[in-house]
């Protein structure tokens, strides 16, 4: 298990993400609480781990950091059900969403999808990949992150609308799930811009943290 998030990796699978997952960061965008969970892909090529560079992208003048927490899946599965979801996780890893704003408002008023907002290259920073035993309770762990040592977001995961089990069953309808997929599983309220040169950090309680710089 120690070496998954390399396999993850090399394995080359899916991230899918879920958006609008805490209540107080739908309302800081202006957005409405969801009914059911609201799922995009980010592609692989997205992944950056600690010593590569956040990029912004071309042309982007809104770069959002969100935290996330993120689980690594162990098995394939279809149509998991609640009650034997947590069977299907391997892990955890740390997870920015990191979001081009300004892509995604704009597509959201054209009705268009996220993938450019969401899924341009770097991405997706990880942390290494955290064992499963390391954390005993995913449903309430504290998900942290500084911009030049500032505090920007602190919230913790018993505030996710829906939870982890409920997220895996709910995408396991849809997509089968593939060993080395990762499910981001929404950030808490604080998102904001970063620019160049910024240095971002974020943790989860006091098991990991990691930093990435913006460049
Ligand atoms: C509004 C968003 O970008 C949704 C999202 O990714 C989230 O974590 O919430
Ligand atoms: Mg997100």
């Amino acid at each position: 298990m120690a070496s998954m998030l390399t396999q993850f990796r090399q394995l080359g699978r899916k991230i899918v993400a879920v958006g609008r997952n805490y209540r107080a960061h739908a309302a800081e965008l202006g957005n409405p609480v969801p009914k059911k969970p609201i799922l995009f892909l980010k592609p692989t090529s997205s992944y950056i781990t600690e010593g590569e560079k956040i990029r912004i992208p071309e042309e982007c003048s809104s770069l959002h950091h969100e935290v996330e927490l993120g689980i690594v899946i162990s098995k394939n599965g279809c149509r998991i059900s609640e009650q034997e979801a947590m069977n299907y996780v391997g892990g955890y890893v740390l997870a920015l969403d990191m979001t081009a704003r300004d892509f995604q408002d704009e597509a959201k008023k054209k009705g268009q999808p996220w993938s450019l907002a969401k899924g341009f290259d770097t991405s997706c920073p990880v942390s290494n990949f955290i064992d499963k035993d390391t954390l005993s309770d995913p449903s309430n762990v504290r998900l942290w992150l500084k911009v030049n040592n500032a505090i920007k977001q602190d919230g913790s995961t018993s505030d996710m609308i829906f939870s982890i089990p409920y997220l895996i069953s709910y995408i396991s309808k849809y997509f089968k799930l593939e060993e080395g997929d990762v499910i981001l599983t929404g950030t808490p309220e604080g998102v904001g811009p970063v620019s160049n040169g910024d240095v971002i950090e974020a943790g989860l309680g006091d098991i990991i943290s990691m930093k990435f710089t913006v460049e």
